[in-house]
């Protein structure tokens, strides 16, 4: 339970000091709580030593009151630092997580699902949020008060105070069983919570192909599945608590009797004055209280224990820019040096050897699943190679520390992604400074410029989360604007062309034209005027480099390439 608490602690990281300041309050908490039983004392004194006079009684309600105002204005201060400490800390949490996803390799992204870092983003640190800091503190403050309690119990009678001691300590030894018992169950109800998101998250984004399958009340047989897994595991921890915790209720009860029992036998011996037996009965209600809150917050306490641990299991992935560099080549020209490439252990890309001189353009072709898309990825670092190297203006990748690797590199894929946020805001997402008439004017040469002026907000229009609100065309052209925009050395392009109709595929034309002015580009091409007018065209099959050269070299010698021209518009397979 320790090494919990200590994770916990460790885990609030800045927001240490307001734990600390709430436990700090707690113990005065306890002192304006012991002011009521102090009130309790001087009423029981004054009725049982026959002095009735009006005296006692207002001392007594002036500690009462004093009691009660004093403890609800702690509780409203050290309910904001608590709500603070939570908020915070799990924040900080939640951005650690953002950066650290941005620097580790792609491949991590298979192994484990989105649903499974969603999860950690929001349910798992959801319970740290709201259940951490107050799970400490009550703890840790609940521990002081017990004492104080029972030391002061001790004060008022040793018999009395050994009783409760007792209670105390058979209390805490049920609550550290449990404690220990209920680490074997509540990673599953992690695990199970994490399962219940992936499918939950997969249904959503699968919808549109569930509808158009018709597949609604079939389609969420996941769902059920993760649901019941969950239910499960939530009803094993709570099958493995309730005895324990009937245990806990009935060893205070029985220990609550024993100290009312103890203090009338004492009386009626003639041991103890009719006003401290009294006052024992008294006590016997009241000495367990702080023990048992703080037993409640044990069992919360394995729970957060294992999201905290659920959630630093991101921490050990190993990044991919630790040694890196901040380089700015005057050149940018990309050469790959034999590489090999495989995803896991199927090999993709084999000795690849080929050179991207500065400012032309190549142009990739290949059969579907050649790993054009591969090659194009490695260069970002979405993935490390696994020999050779890649190398930008005579420098392996691997040197440059990520930001200013990504600083030189725009990429242009079919798959757009556009953020839920402002037209406006998705155009400068790689230029974060760049002024509004920058914006026009990089949407102007992406020839989107007319159509966001005919939204009824222009650029202030909030797009649908990935784009949802526009056709195809609109968010490659968008996303071309924000290429442009941030003005990169190098373009990496995925001819998109794909569901576009003739009037939007000139536009997008031409604002690819304009954004490969004077730039190092390497593009997968799908337009055999593209192709033709490249700088070089390599053709990719099998992962392995097949030709390489100009239209005019390659279109008369024997080879695919010339297959494909020949074939190019039938050919299965071939995208063009
Ligand atoms: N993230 C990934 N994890 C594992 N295998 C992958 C991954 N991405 C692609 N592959 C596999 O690698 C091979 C090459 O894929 P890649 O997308 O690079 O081909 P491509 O030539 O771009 O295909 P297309 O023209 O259809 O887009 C394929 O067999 C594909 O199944």
């Amino acid at each position: 339970m320790i090494s919990v608490l200590k994770k916990l602690y460790q885990f609030a990281g800045e927001e240490q000091k307001n734990i600390k300041k709430s436990i700090f309050w707690g113990f005065f908490y306890a002192v304006f709580h012991m002011f009521q039983v102090g009130a309790i004392y001087f009423v029981i004194l004054a009725l049982t030593s026959g002095n009735k006079t009006y005296h006692a009684a207002w001392t007594a309600l002036l500690l009462l009151v004093v009691s009660i105002a004093g403890r609800a204005i702690i509780n409203r201060f050290t309910q904001l630092q608590q709500t603070h400490a939570g908020y915070f800390m799990v924040a900080n949490k939640r951005i650690e997580i953002g950066d650290k996803l941005k620097r580790i390799p792609m491949g991590y992204f298979n192994a484990k699902s989105l649903g499974e870092i969603t999860g950690i983003s929001t349910t798992v640190l959801d319970v740290v949020e709201s259940n951490g800091p107050v799970v400490l503190v009550n703890i840790l403050s609940g521990f002081i008060n017990s004492i104080v309690f029972l030391l002061c119990v001790f004060g008022f009678d040793w018999r009395i105070g050994l009783l409760a001691l007792a209670g105390t300590v058979l209390y805490l030894f049920i609550t550290s069983v449990m404690e220990k018992k209920s680490a074997s169950v509540t990673p599953r109800r992690q695990e199970s919570e994490a399962q219940l998101v992936d499918a939950v998250l997969e249904q959503i984004q699968g919808m549109s192909v569930i509808k158009s399958f018709n597949l609604t009340g079939k389609g969420d047989r996941r769902v059920r599945e993760a649901l019941e897994y969950n239910r499960k595991s939530n009803l094993d921890i709570e099958r493995l608590f309730t005895p324990y915790m009937v245990a806990q209720e009935l060893s205070l009860h029985l220990f609550s009797v024993l100290i009312m029992g103890a203090g009338i036998i004492f009386c009626l011996n003639g041991n103890m004055t009719l006003s401290d037996a009294l006052m024992t009965v008294v006590i016997s209600f009241l000495v367990f209280s702080q023990i048992q809150s703080t037993g409640s917050a044990v069992s919360l306490l394995r729970v957060v224990g294992s999201s905290i641990d659920h959630a630093d299991q991101i921490d050990e992935i190993p990044e991919m820019d630790s040694t890196g560099r901040t380089i700015y080549p005057k050149k940018h020209d990309i050469s790959f040096d034999h590489i090999d490439f495989s995803y896991d252990r199927r090999p993709i890309l084999k000795n690849v050897n080929v050179t991207i001189p500065d400012r032309t353009t190549t142009a990739i072709i290949g059969p579907s699943g050649s790993g054009k898309t591969t090659l194009c990825s490695l260069i970002a670092r979405f993935w490390d190679v696994d020999s050779g190297s890649i190398r930008i203006g005579g420098t392996d990748i691997r040197e440059y520390t990520l930001e200013s690797l990504m600083d030189q590199i725009s990429m242009v894929f079919q798959n757009v992604y556009l953020f839920a946020d402002t037209i406006e805001n998705n155009i400068k997402f790689g230029k974060p400074d760049a002024t509004h008439e920058q914006v026009v004017a990089a949407a102007k040469k992406a020839c989107c410029h007319d159509f966001i002026s005919a939204l009824p907000d222009g650029y202030d229009t909030v797009i649908g989360e990935g784009g949802a609100t526009l056709s195809g065309g609109e968010k490659q052209r968008i996303s071309i604007a924000r290429a442009m925009l941030k003005n990169a050395p190098i373009i990496i392009f995925d001819e998109a062309t794909a569901n576009v109709d003739p009037e939007n595929e000139d536009k997008l034309q031409k604002a690819m034209e304009e954004l490969m002015r004077d730039k190092t580009i390497l593009m997968i091409a799908h337009r055999l005027k593209t192709v033709q007018k490249a700088d070089q065209i390599l053709v990719l099959d099998g992962g392995r480099i097949a030709q390489k050269g100009t239209h005019e070299e390659l279109k008369d010698m024997p080879g695919i390439y010339r297959d494909f021209l020949e074939v190019r518009k039938e050919a299965a397979g071939w995208k063009l």
